[in-house]
């Protein structure tokens, strides 16, 4: 009984009208989130703010970004910033095409960015994506928050959201080329201090657990969120939380569309005292956060600034 069941990330429901700081809701989901960063380095964030016009305006709006010519998608290029730029039409990962926005829970962020794929503008992308990014920026918040008050250092806070800075990458799958699964995008760690995906109603993503098998996330509903530890916030836990490899693994015949808001730390991040003791030794140097943006996918947060 129960052992055929599939493994499955932890569901935190964040709709709830009284989760206000101070509340015992609100502790509860402290709790439940610190554990499971602990357990998973991720979760499936229920969330409820978007409406039907926004879910339709934001994956239209993609459509329309993707379906645009090569040569123009191409001039969303920042010199030596993979996670910026655009990518696509590589061999290894054919279905895969990417964009990064830089500020992109401004209006000026986004609005630079549309400019480029659009001479004339595009006020109904900006409007959509804009609403979008700031939704997904307040459901960060609010995890952040958690985080810190989880681990008894409220008062870093205030700095910490005061100097994040928000990119945010659209994200293009197509089905694959045969019947059986294809490769979307590679096994990788976040550079973020937490992410947030979105995504349309075709599931793809994977997760890695602790002991080497990899999880199919289900967050087709619009309600849905995935919430993921990036590298930043491993150092800054002392590994207490541990950045999960994921990739994303296309099946079926529809193209899916997701949406990543990746937090980063304007300045140095540092382990706080409290999260080191005898069981948990320092780890990690302090470290500029921004200058993980320059390496790829690839790069190892030990290398970066292991102590
Ligand atoms: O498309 C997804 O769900 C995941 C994308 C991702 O892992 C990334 O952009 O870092
Ligand atoms: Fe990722």
């Amino acid at each position: 009984m129960g052992s055929e069941e599939k493994p499955m990330l932890p569901v935190i429901d964040f709709c709830m009208e009284d989760l206000k700081p101070g509340t015992d809701s609100w502790l509860s989901k402290c709790r439940s989130v610190r554990q499971a960063f602990e357990e998973h380095g991720c979760f499936v964030a229920v969330y409820d703010k978007a409406s039907v016009d926004l879910q339709n305006g934001v994956f239209g709006s993609m459509k329309e970004l993707f379906d645009l010519p090569s040569e123009t998608k191409r001039r969303n290029i920042y010199e030596g910033m993979p996670l910026k730029s655009y990518v696509g039409q590589i061999p290894k990962i054919p279905l895969h095409q990417s964009m990064g926005i830089d500020e992109g829970t401004t209006a000026e962020g986004i609005q630079n960015f549309a400019q480029k794929m659009w001479p004339t503008g595009n006020d109904q992308f900006c409007k959509y994506i804009f609403e979008y990014a700031k939704l997904a920026e307040e459901l960060d918040r609010m995890v952040a928050r958690m985080i810190f008050e989880s681990y008894g250092v409220l008062e870093h806070y205030d700095t910490y959201t005061g100097s994040t800075i928000y990119l945010l990458r659209l994200l293009e799958h197509k089905a694959p080329e045969q019947v059986e699964p294809q490769l979307g995008f590679v096994a990788h760690t976040d550079k973020s201090f937490t992410t947030i995906l979105h995504q349309n109603h075709v599931n793809a993503l994977m997760v890695e657990t602790k002991n080497g098998d990899w999880i199919d996330v289900d967050f087709s509903s619009p309600t849905s969120f995935v919430v993921m530890a990036g590298d930043a916030l491993m150092a800054w836990s002392n590994d207490r939380i541990k950045s999960p490899s994921h990739k994303v693994l296309m099946k079926g015949n529809e193209t899916r569309y997701s949406l990543g808001l990746f937090a980063f730390y304007r300045g140095i991040l540092q382990v706080p005292e409290e999260l080191i003791d005898e069981q948990h030794p320092l780890q990690y140097k302090p470290f500029d956060h921004l200058g993980l943006l320059n390496f790829t996918y690839s790069a190892n947060m030990k290398d970066y600034c292991g102590v």
